[in-house]
């Protein structure tokens, strides 16, 4: 069935929204704008933990939940961790195309919806609008951020997408060689470092930050048949993560089960902070396709 389904609970408020095309479906939260699930040809190609909680009380823990305005605790570590914009409720942005094969729906973030105790640690004003194009076995995901204060601000942002991986022996991360990125795993301890591998593997702990990336597209194998094409659009670098046994230990909402069935690879501007000028605009983000 292709068609666009809005999920609301018993007292009408909007839970989720479900589109469909002729051979993919997407799942998308309006708590964190959450995208949760990306089915293509009957595969679900992104990862969601079973200990995900769900309720809008937690980011949810898996999928693509969206770092803004802080990556980590960069800015500030008053601020929570990867920012207020994946643990806040957004608004429906409504359907912009809805053909057989071409969906696009589009949700809307302003500083009127967050919460003001993180408004007092960083005060500024604010419009995202986050668009999710379904389109044949591609998923588009953009981010429009526009300043609609009166001064400058400084933000990083983030789309960390979590890939569903069917043998993480098999699965690797290709298009990344010769780019600068920081080792901060443990084993890493933050070093700078350059890659020397055409295919990026997973047999501990990697928590990298590729920085000033000129490459745009990748290549993910994750064990299934068809690899996951990604590309990179404004964006100027990348994280890869698997959090390994001792890490997983440590997230409740993870379970250490689910390392070898995830990594993440995350498109963002996580390096250096970028400062919007007042009225300006800034737009980044990432085309999956299934090949
Ligand atoms: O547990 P979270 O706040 O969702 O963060 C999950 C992960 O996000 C990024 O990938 C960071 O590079 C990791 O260091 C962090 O552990």
């Amino acid at each position: 069935m292709s068609n666009i389904d809005l999920i609301r609970d018993s007292n009408g408020n909007l839970i989720k929204v479900k589109i469909n095309n002729t051979n993919a479906s997407a799942e998308i939260y309006m708590f964190g704008a959450t995208l949760t699930s990306w089915v293509v040809n009957g595969q679900e190609r992104l990862f969601l933990s079973k200990k995900a909680i769900l309720n809008g009380t937690k980011a949810i823990r898996g999928g693509i939940p969206i770092v803004f305005p802080q990556f980590n605790t960069k800015l500030t570590t008053d601020l929570p961790s990867h920012g207020f914009a994946r643990i806040t409720t957004w608004k429906w942005g409504g359907i912009n195309i809805n053909t057989p094969d071409r969906k696009e729906v589009s949700f809307i973030l302003t500083d009127k919806e967050v919460n003001k105790k993180y408004l007092e640690i960083w005060p500024h004003q604010f419009k995202l609008v986050y668009t999710v194009l379904l389109d044949g076995k591609s998923l588009s995901t953009s981010l429009r951020i526009k300043n609609t204060g009166n001064e400058p601000w400084l933000f990083n942002t983030l789309l960390h997408t979590y890939f569903n991986v069917d043998d993480l022996t098999e699965a690797g991360v290709n298009g990344l060689i010769n780019c600068n990125y920081i080792d901060t795993s443990p084993e890493g301890n933050g070093e700078k470092k350059i890659e020397d591998r055409q295919k990026i593997v997973f047999q501990k702990e990697v928590d990298s930050i590729y920085y000033d990336v000129n490459q745009k597209n990748f290549k993910l194998q994750t064990g299934f048949k068809n690899d996951i094409m990604v590309e990179k659009c404004t964006l100027p670098d990348v994280v890869v993560w698997n959090p390994w046994i001792e890490k997983s230990k440590r997230m409740a909402d993870f379970g250490e089960e689910s390392y070898p069935h995830m990594f993440c690879f995350e498109v963002g501007s996580v390096y250096q902070p970028i400062e919007l000028d007042v009225d300006a605009v800034y737009e980044g983000g990432q085309v999956l396709t299934v090949v």
